[in-house]
């Protein structure tokens, strides 16, 4: 094992945590040889730092950075991509010597040790524009050096996409013609949505696949699973080719066989820690807060054969951070400092049933008119809001 060299995610919510920790399980499984480190913001909850602490060996706090350039996040379509500037914090792990960045998107199917053979910067062509690296694979050196030249890169250029892949596409310009060797073959970067443009060569190279990337706004997270068969639901009406749903279900596959097991034997542990007592981790993560208040225990659920897995009861705090002046065109970098109580997150909630697994991320409540209207629609949320202890609940009010 090589100690100073490193596979590095970024997590910035419990939701993007999920892909982040389906990624490191995907890295374990492929006999690793480096340490796995995942950097995280102050809104990631204290139930998802700990299980991200089984997975990576250092699971290490940053600062958010937000570009709020939604001028040119909207050009992306991807308005909530400024965040994702956070990413430049990865030169400052500087014990390590060399480090492979992954997206939290981005899943491993064999062992890619060979990427530490290469050379700052390394990265793969993006599929939408060749001439550009995807940033969502690449190898870098640490050093507070570059950290700073990025960050004064960002206040005074800006990023062309608002995010960092623009930026570090401008910081890195001779990528694209100094040195073939940084250029990552595309296998270590296969998109999961766009390859197939060119089916012939994925017929050809694809099997050769060493990390997919779940590129785009619909990630593996918004499909549904079942476990049973092993099967995604067909939702909505986008196509989802062979190959990417057989990538979808590998992802669901180590989700559903490796993470769901490490909540419930965090669970579990806490309940032996302190029986009696409301399974809660640090006052902030309570995997089981899904019930209602007025359901037999913590832990019990209102729908018979279905666990509820929830992250977090707090309201999820927007990552937006907006920008003074809206016109605004560079990257006005923003740090939000990590707040003092460790902070609160996104909220995920996890569904399982015999069934069907999903992973949904809390939206704000319901007025009692939208209530009222989706429930007449047939949009009834039997897991959630519409549970029947709710209900009841609502019922037992109503008849005091
Ligand atoms: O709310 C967020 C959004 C992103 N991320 C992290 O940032 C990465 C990039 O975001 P992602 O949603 O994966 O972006 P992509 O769909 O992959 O889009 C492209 O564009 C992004 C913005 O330039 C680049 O970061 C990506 O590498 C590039 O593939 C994620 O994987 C996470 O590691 C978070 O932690 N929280
Ligand atoms: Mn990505």
């Amino acid at each position: 094992a090589v100690s100073d060299q490193a596979f590095v995610t970024l997590a910035t919510n419990d939701v993007y945590c999920q892909g982040a920790l389906v990624l490191g399980q995907s890295l374990r499984n492929q006999r690793l040889t480096r340490k796995l480190v995942v950097l995280i913001t102050p809104h990631v909850s204290s139930l998802l730092r700990v299980v991200l602490s089984r997975v990576f060996d250092e699971v290490i706090e940053v600062n958010l950075i937000d570009s709020a350039d939604y001028i040119h996040l909207a050009f992306l379509n991807r308005p909530e991509l400024g965040v994702t500037l956070t990413k430049l914090h990865c030169w400052t792990l500087t014990r390590y010597s060399k480090c492979v960045f992954l997206d939290a998107d981005t899943l491993v199917l064999s062992n890619i040790d060979e990427l530490f053979e290469r050379g700052e910067f390394s990265a793969a062509p993006d599929p939408g524009w060749p001439d550009c690296f995807n940033s969502g694979v690449f190898v870098f050196q640490p050093s507070l050096e570059t950290h700073g030249l990025l960050l004064q890169h960002a206040t005074d250029h800006g990023s062309f996409d608002g995010a960092d892949q623009g930026l570090l596409n401008s910081f890195f310009s001779s990528w694209s013609t100094a040195d073939i060797h940084k250029h990552l073959p595309f296998i270590y970067n296969l998109s999961s949505n766009t390859a197939y443009t060119y089916s012939p060569a994925f017929k050809q190279f694809g099997s050769s696949a060493k990390v997919v990337h779940f590129l785009g706004s619909r990630k593996p997270w918004n499909y549904k699973y079942n476990p049973q068969t092993g099967s995604l639901l067909e939702e909505g009406s986008e196509l989802v080719t062979q190959h990417q749903a057989s990538f979808l279900k590998v992802w669901w596959g180590i989700y559903h066989g490796s993470i769901l097991p490490l909540y419930e034997s965090i669970r579990d542990e806490q309940e032996h820690a302190s029986p009696g007592r409301t399974a809660c981790l640090g006052g902030v993560g309570a995997p089981c807060a899904n019930s209602a208040p007025s359901a037999e225990g913590p832990c019990a659920n209102s729908v018979p054969s279905a666990r509820n897995l929830c992250a977090d009861s707090a309201v999820g705090s927007s990552q937006a951070w907006p920008a003074e002046d809206p016109s605004e065109t560079n990257v006005g970098v923003d740090e939000t400092p990590p707040s003092p109580e460790g902070g609160h997150s996104e909220d995920v909630d996890l569904a399982v049933s015999i069934s069907e697994m999903s992973l949904k991320e809390k939206v704000r409540e319901l007025s009692p008119e939208e209530e009222r209207r989706k429930w007449e629609e047939g949009h009834v949320d039997y897991m959630g809001q519409d549970a029947f202890a709710r209900i009841q609940e609502k019922l037992d009010r109503f008849l005091q």
